[in-house]
């Protein structure tokens, strides 16, 4: 009997720009089953999935839905072909209820397609489906309220309500901590029971090995290798995907630590408090928590980018922080999201423009955040659209960081460096801290990843609700202590 596959590409082939083409890709997918598509960054994992979702069509080869020709000439043909993307910081309106985020645009009614909104029926709908995926998230709680996983679990609720059958998870678990990554796996293993199947781009291959049954490996735009998951282990894939002995990995220098370079005491912004801790030249300590848990609080504070209480001490003199210019020209610096890069450049051109970093500017700025993020947030239900000038996931995230690296200072705060980023890039961004370090600075290294933390870092630090859980020498903790602090986080 033939195979009943929901998805399969037969040769498909597009032209991208005049550098780049995806050439020949096979790929079938059956019922029930989670496909990880791996490769190096720019190997053209996401114009896979482009494609896939109509955004690029075919120049040659055959896409077929349940064995049957299908013309997917743009998303909406797409989603009526049971094809969902849930992308990567998938945008959803913070003061929205959940349940009103997931029907976003395809909202119930009373009556026709012109009746009233049924909320009641969105409200009853939504709690099947959280039940349904095994996930307590309350469905009238405004969605700014819910954590990164649970905005993660949303999103994969709304492709679920728009009737998605082939579900395309674009880096799934980023800035996600162990315990909230089980909750994603867990929902996505009840889905598969009901026949859902998912394809999933991932450059956490520990997450590929957790969730998927088959593995393809991409490079150059080409499928190069597709196997069952169970043929690899995690050596043989980090050689397989990017051809490097997985032992190296963290190499560096470990020079004696040097002078306290930054001393908080009593430490306190928003969400957090009484936060002491200590930082040395040469060393970078990784800085975890699960959502809420304040970490980001705390280095957007240092930064001046918040409100603080306590002491700071740099190089042994005390600092005061009241705006990012202070902390840029103390030499502190920040790497953490695009808006904030920009909210720290505004502050450092209107001094330099001799205007007073007052809060009436700071207030403007802000504005200027919400209005940008309702732009993006509108503009996702509209996306996917082919962008004029493309970086790719992961070299945007690495762009912002190594330009928070070239910049002096004595202090680096850097908020997930390696989220998204291959293996490769990952290892000069490592040798590029290194560099910093052997400079005499030092550094907070903000990961999710656990195997980062203890391979990379001399130190681990471990927020818990707003305080500081767990702090010491890498090689005094153990791997469960500190899961076990970030885990209580996530309760
Ligand atoms: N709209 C576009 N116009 C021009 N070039 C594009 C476009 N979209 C993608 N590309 C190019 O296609 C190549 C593959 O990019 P793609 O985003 O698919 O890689 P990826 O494997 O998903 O990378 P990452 O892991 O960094 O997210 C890159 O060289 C990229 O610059």
């Amino acid at each position: 009997m033939e195979e009943r596959y929901l998805l399969e590409l037969r040769g498909v082939s597009r032209r991208i720009s005049s550098e780049f083409y995806l050439r020949g890709i096979n790929l079938a997918l059956r019922p029930g089953e989670v496909h990880a598509l791996v490769g190096r960054n720019a190997s053209g994992k996401s114009t896979l999935f482009s494609t896939i979702m109509g955004v690029f069509t075919p120049d040659s080869g055959q896409v077929l839905i349940d064995g049957q020709p299908a013309e997917i000439r743009n998303t909406s043909d797409a989603v009526k072909n049971g094809l969902i993307l849930v992308a990567q910081h998938q945008q959803m309106f913070a003061n929205l209820p959940v349940y009103e985020n997931l029907f976003f645009g395809n909202e119930l009614r009373m009556g026709g397609k012109l009746g009233l909104v049924d909320n009641r029926r969105m409200l009853h709908r939504c709690e099947e489906v959280f039940r349904q995926m095994n996930v307590q998230i309350d469905p009238r709680a405004p969605m700014g309220n819910l954590t990164d996983a649970e905005r993660q679990l949303t999103a994969i609720a709304r492709a679920i309500v728009t009737d998605g059958r082939i579900i395309l998870l674009d880096e799934p678990s980023t800035h996600l901590n162990e315990s909230e990554k089980q909750r994603l796996y867990d929902a996505i293993a009840g889905l598969k029971q009901e026949g859902r199947a998912f394809l999933i781009i991932s450059h956490d291959l520990n997450e590929v090995l957790a969730v998927a049954d088959t593995i393809s490996v991409m490079e150059d735009g080409e499928i190069v290798r597709s196997a069952p998951a169970g043929e690899f282990d995690e050596k043989a894939l980090i050689e397989a995907v990017y051809g490097i002995k997985s032992e190296n990995i963290y190499y560096r220098e470990r020079p004696e630590a040097g002078k306290e370079v930054l001393r908080l005491e009593d430490f306190s912004g928003p969400n957090f408090s009484g936060v002491s801790l200590s930082l040395r030249a040469g060393q970078v300590t990784a800085f975890m928590g699960g959502a809420q848990s304040g970490k980001l609080s705390v280095a957007r504070s240092l930064a001046g980018l918040c409100k603080t209480g306590g002491r700071v001490y740099l190089n042994g003199g005390l600092l005061e922080i009241p705006s990012p210019i202070t902390a840029v020209r103390a030499g502190i610096v920040l790497a953490s999201s695009q808006a904030d890069e920009e909210e720290i450049r505004e502050s450092e051109i209107a001094v330099n423009a001799g205007k007073r970093d007052t809060s009436a500017s700071r207030m403007a700025i802000s504005a200027k955040r919400l209005m940008a993020s309702v732009g993006k947030a509108l503009g996702n239900y509209v996306m996917l659209r082919p962008q004029q000038e493309y970086i790719t996931g992961g070299n945007r995230q690495r762009e912002l960081v190594e330009r928070a690296m070239r910049k002096q200072a004595f202090v680096y705060l850097l908020c997930e460096p390696t989220a998204g980023v291959d293996i490769p890039a990952k290892m000069r961004l490592y040798f590029e801290m290194n560099k910093l370090l052997q400079k005499g600075a030092a550094v907070l290294w903000l990961t999710a990843d656990i195997d980062e933390a203890f391979g990379l870092c001399d130190n681990i630090a471990v927020m818990r609700d707003g305080r500081l859980a767990l702090s010491g020498s890498a090689a005094g903790l153990s791997r469960e202590a500190v899961q076990e602090a970030i885990g209580a986080a996530a309760q």
